[in-house]
C-alpha cells in the first residue's frame, strides 16, 4: 500500500481528498494535517466520513510527512513552494493543489500571485497535472502542479480545436460559472452570505483580471504551439455548491460541421477515461456532481462560423482532488481510474 499524507486536509479540497483516498484500493492514509482542526476526528470536519475512519487531524509534523510516499498539498497559494522542497529532498512525490507549481514561468507567478517563487529550480521540474494533455510527463514526475478548476474546464473544452489549428486563437471567449465551494471553506465575505448568493448570479474579475486567465492562456498556447495566446475569460458565481460550466466560443478558420468536430473530440479524448463527449445533448453540472468526469458538448453556428463548446466538471473533484488522485495514479503506475470510478449523482 502507498502511504499518503495531506496538508490542508480540513479545507474543501482536502475533504474531497480524504473522501476519495479513504476508499482508494492502493492507499493507506497516514496523516491529515490541519491547524484549525488539529486533534479532532476527521468526521468532526466532514460528518460524512465519521463511519469510515478513526484518524484525527494533526498539527504539522514534517518527520511524519516525509515518511509518506506521496504528499498532497491543499493549502492556500504561497505555502506549497516552501514545503515541497523538503518533501522532495526526502524522496516524497508531491502533488500540489494550489497554484504554486502551475506556471513554468515564475515571472507570471510573481505578477499574478504577488510573491516571488520560493523554489524556481523545483518549479522548472514540475509538471502541469492535466493528464488528458500531459500524461506521459506526469507518469515520470516527482512534482505535479494540479490545475485550477476553471482552467481544467476551459482547457479540456478548447484543446482539440487548437491542436488541430481549426480556430483563430485571438477569438477565444470563455464564459464560466462556478458554485460557491470554488472559493473554499475558509473564505468569508459578503458575496458568500446566503442572502447575497442565493437567487443571484454575478460576474466577477472580468476583462483579464482573474488569476486563472494566465493559466488557461499558457496551457492553450502550449497546445497550439504558439509563444503566447490571449483569451477573454469571464467567471461567474452562481447559487450552487459544486460545479463549473464553461461555455467557450471561437471563430473557425474554415467552415466545419458539428458532426466533424464531435468526431475530432471523440478521437482526441479516446484514451481519456474521464472525458465524455456528448453528441446528442449538452452537458450540465449535475451530470458530473461528485465524479471525476468532464462532460463536453459542442455545436457550430453556420451563420457566424463560430463554434460553441460547453464543458462541465465538479470543481472539487476533476477541478481539484479527483484530478490530483488521477495524477497520483499515473505517477505510481496504478490504473488511471483507481479510486475514482464512481459516476455522478443525479439529481
Ligand atoms: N475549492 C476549489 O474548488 C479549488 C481549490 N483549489 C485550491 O486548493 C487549495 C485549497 O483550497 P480549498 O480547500 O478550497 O480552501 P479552504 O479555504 O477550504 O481550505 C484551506 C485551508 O484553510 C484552513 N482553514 C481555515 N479555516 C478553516 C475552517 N473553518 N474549516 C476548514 N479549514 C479552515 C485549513 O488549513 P489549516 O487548518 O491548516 O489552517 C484549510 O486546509 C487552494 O490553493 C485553492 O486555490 C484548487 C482547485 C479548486
Ligand atoms: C467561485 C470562486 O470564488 N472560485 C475561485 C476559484 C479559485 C481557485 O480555486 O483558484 P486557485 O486554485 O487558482 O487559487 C476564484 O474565482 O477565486
Amino acid at each position: 500500500m502507498l502511504n499518503v499524507g495531506i496538508v490542508g486536509a480540513s479545507g474543501y479540497a482536502g475533504g474531497e481528498l480524504l473522501r476519495l483516498l479513504l476508499r482508494h484500493p492502493h492507499v493507506q492514509l497516514r496523516c491529515a494535517f490541519s491547524g484549525t482542526y488539529a486533534g479532532k476526528l476527521l468526521g468532526e470536519a466532514f460528518p460524512g466520513l465519521s463511519r469510515y475512519t478513526e484518524l484525527r487531524f494533526a498539527d504539522m509534523d514534517e518527520g511524519l510527512l516525509t515518511s509518506c510516499d506521496v504528499v498532497f498539498l491543499a493549502q492556500e497559494n504561497g505555502k506549497a513552494m516552501h514545503l515541497a522542497p523538503k518533501l522532495l529532498a526526502a524522496g516524497c512525490r508531491v502533488i500540489d493543489i494550489s497554484a504554486d507549481f502551475r506556471f513554468r514561468d515564475t515571472e507570471t507567478y510573481l505578477q499574478w500571485y504577488g510573491q516571488p517563487h520560493a523554489c524556481p529550480e523545483w518549479n522548472r521540474e514540475a509538471v502541469y497535472g492535466l493528464p488528458e494533455l500531459y500524461r506521459a510527463q506526469i507518469e515520470k514526475a516527482r512534482l505535479v502542479g494540479n490545475p485550477g478548476c476553471y482552467p481544467t474546464a476551459a482547457i479540456l473544452a478548447l484543446a482539440p480545436l487548437l491542436k488541430a489549428n481549426l480556430v483563430d486563437p485571438s477569438s477565444i471567449l470563455v464564459d464560466a460559472k462556478s458554485g460557491a465551494s470554488g472559493a473554499g471553506r475558509s473564505k468569508f465575505g459578503l458575496d458568500y452570505h446566503f442572502s447575497e448568493l442565493n437567487e443571484n448570479v454575478s460576474a466577477y474579475k472580468i476583462a483579464g483580471t482573474h488569476r486563472h486567465t494566465p493559466e488557461i492562456e499558457a496551457v492553450l498556447a502550449d497546445v497550439a504551439g504558439l509563444p503566447q495566446l490571449r483569451i477573454s475569460f469571464t467567471p461567474h458565481l452562481i447559487p450552487m455548491t459544486r460545479g463549473i460550466l464553461a461555455t467557450c466560443y471561437a471563430q473557425l478558420r474554415s467552415p466545419q460541421t458539428t458532426k466533424a468536430l464531435q468526431e475530432l473530440y471523440i478521437e482526441f479524448y479516446k484514451e481519456a477515461p474521464f472525458v465524455v463527449v456528448f453528441t446528442d445533448r449538452l452537458p450540465s453540472t449535475k451530470g458530473t456532481y461528485g465524479s471525476n468526469d468532464c462532460h463536453i458538448g459542442l455545436a457550430v453556428d453556420d451563420r457566424t462560423n463560430r463554434v460553441t463548446v460547453v464543458s462541465a466538471i465538479d470543481n472539487l473533484v476533476k477541478g481539484a482532488a479527483g484530478q490530483a488522485i488521477q495524477n497520483m495514479n499515473l505517477m505510481c503506475h496504478f490504473e488511471e481510474t483507481a479510486g475514482l470510478d464512481s459516476g455522478g449523482l443525479w439529481p
